[in-house]
């Protein structure tokens, strides 16, 4: 259940009236799915739409990522649309929190991609890669090298002597591999298969870019595929690795430097999850309906590219 935010029709038909040109307001149904925002799908009379009350981003950290979407949809990287109000702003308020409508998206994530799946959503990845270099906003990583330096220190109590001489030296290999000589621009950083909606074999969209910022594009691709090809052993099955990579390369090859580093941007990938959720874990937010993911996925799932 992922609907926090009660919203009355009264208010949205209001919304609607006053500040947006998509019709008149029908109903409002929340969805399912999701953990961190409330979502409803919103019929007017004249399409379906949806609705996100954001339940942490503050109302000035919506600007750029709505901006980022609508950059990238405008250029054809499959992703909703953000709908202006009249004014042409893209935030709103609902329920006295930050808010947006955006277009709704036809198809569903899946939890078992083909390589076919794995194809097309890398060659999305790199045409978004390639779009975002248009965008003119920067947003620094929030989950990066000194983000989870500073989150292991207080993540030390609650490890265990392996875990915490694993991810130690992890964390120092890391900062002495950093990949800031590779080419990089807007990332998408949480392109788990949860957060692509697909049609058949196409990708019908890409959603939740709340963690997008600037960052290098091959430790983007290594992120995705560590969900994209991850077995239940926590183990990459090589078929959809290769084809997540073949569909990337079909739009943007990518360079012999980046080749080369491809490993270490896996393990990149494996810290930073790593270390979100074993945070999830240890310090739970309070208040929250929250779905804790299993931090050890990624615990060994590194393990396979040392
Ligand atoms: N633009 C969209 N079009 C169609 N469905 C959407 C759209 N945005 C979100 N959804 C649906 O809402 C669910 C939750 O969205 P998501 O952005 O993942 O929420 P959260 O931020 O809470 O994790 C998705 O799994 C998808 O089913
Ligand atoms: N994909 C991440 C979770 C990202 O956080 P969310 O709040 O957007 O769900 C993971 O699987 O750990």
């Amino acid at each position: 259940m992922s609907v926090y935010t009660s919203v009355s029709d009264d208010e949205m038909r209001e919304l609607l009236h006053r500040h947006y040109q998509i019709g008149e307001f029908e109903s409002l149904q929340g969805i399912a799915q999701g953990i961190t925002n409330s979502n409803f799908f919103l019929h007017t009379n004249q399409n379906t739409y949806v609705l996100t009350v954001f339940e942490s981003l503050t109302q000035t950290q919506l600007p750029f990522y709505l901006a980022l979407t609508q950059h990238l949809s405008a250029n054809n990287v499959a992703c909703p649309a953000p709908i202006a109000q009249k004014n042409g702003q893209l935030d709103t308020r609902v329920a006295d929190k930050p808010a947006c409508i955006v277009s709704k998206l036809s198809g569903c994530d899946t939890a078992s991609p083909t390589v076919q799946q794995c194809f097309s959503t890398g060659a999305m990845l790199a045409k978004m890669h390639l779009v975002g270099a248009t965008f003119p906003q920067k947003m620094d990583n929030p989950r990066h090298v000194a983000w989870w330096t500073e989150s292991v220190a207080k993540l030390q109590p609650f490890l265990d002597e392996k875990d915490a001489q694993l991810l130690n030296q992890e964390i120092d290999f890391l900062a002495k591999n950093p990949d800031s000589h590779l080419p990089s621009g807007i990332i998408h950083a949480d392109l788990f298969k949860d957060n692509v909606l697909l049609d058949g074999n196409q990708v019908s969209g890409f959603i939740d870019f709340y963690y997008a910022c600037n960052g290098s594009f091959v430790y983007d691709l290594a992120i995705a595929i560590n969900d994209w090809a991850r077995q239940h052993n926590n183990t990459l099955n090589l078929e959809l690795k290769q084809s997540f990579i073949d569909g990337y390369q079909s739009i943007r090859p990518l360079n012999s430097d980046e080749l080369a580093y491809l490993n270490t941007a896996h393990r990149a990938g494996c810290v930073r999850f790593w270390v979100s959720r074993l945070l999830d874990f240890h310090f739970p937010a309070t208040g929250e309906l929250t779905f804790i993911k299993d931090p050890n996925v990624f615990r060994d799932l590194l393990l396979t590219f040392h």
